[in-house]
């Protein structure tokens, strides 16, 4: 079985609980309250700029010159949707430049780039995957099932539902299975938990929106 077969059925159960989330439910509908909305895309600005650069990190690791181009491309990819952020929803909400990561959105971004720094490489790739296939899956999801006339969120839901983002995400896919066959059976059980463990702070991220969780001290 491939590894990213072995990887989903591994998460499955807490991807049916990121579907059910209030926040995406919410979005969804469109009910989701716009402070919830804006401390997301605040958090997610932040997240990009890391995200971006644990990308960079796993490129110049990687051996495969194919590899290391898709990785520099993906890493781009999130800065430019990070400015696109700024200059659209953040014009529009009033956020600031400058965000002060929440608790979750820092113990994300530390993890996956602990990982891409100082595990395998192919460990750091599995712990960037999530970011790429749950959110092709929950962008389809709430695509498919929203209501398309003046959607509040309809520039986020288009975000994630476009061909050239499900592009990515399959090549993102396909690079992680062929690190794993290469890999030794300990090194794909240390993929498989960077996997879940990425997962998990997926769900954490949206729930630490929803509850626009603050530093307590
Ligand atoms: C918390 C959080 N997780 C995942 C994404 C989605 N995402 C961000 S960058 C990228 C691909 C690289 O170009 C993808 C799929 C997000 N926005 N926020």
């Amino acid at each position: 079985m491939k590894f990213s077969q072995r990887a989903w059925e591994r998460i499955t159960p807490l991807y049916e609980k990121i579907l059910a989330m209030p926040f995406n439910q919410e979005l969804m509908e469109g009910t989701l309250e716009i402070e919830k909305f804006k401390f997301y895309m605040a958090q997610d600005a932040y997240y990009l700029g890391e995200f971006g650069k644990t990308l960079s990190t796993l490129s110049g690791r990687l051996h495969d010159l194919n590899h290391v181009l898709a990785f520099s491309e993906f890493a781009s990819g999130a800065i430019v949707v990070e400015r696109a952020l700024h200059e659209s929803y953040f014009k529009e909400f009033g956020i600031p430049d400058l965000v002060n990561p929440s608790p979750t959105c820092l113990l994300y971004t530390n993890y996956i780039l602990n990982q891409a720094a100082y595990s395998n490489v192919e460990v750091g790739v599995a712990g960037v995957l999530p970011c790429f296939w749950i959110y092709k899956k929950v962008g389809d999801y709430i695509y498919e099932n929203h209501h398309h006339e003046g959607h509040r969120y309809k520039k986020w839901i288009e975000t994630y539902a476009g061909e050239e983002f499900a592009q990515s995400v399959k090549l993102a896919i396909d690079i992680t299975d062929a690190l794993a066959e290469k890999a030794s059976p300990e090194a794909q059980e240390k993929m498989l938990d960077a996997f879940e463990m990425a997962s998990k702070l997926e769900w954490m991220f949206w729930d630490s929106a929803y509850k626009i969780e603050k530093w307590e001290v």
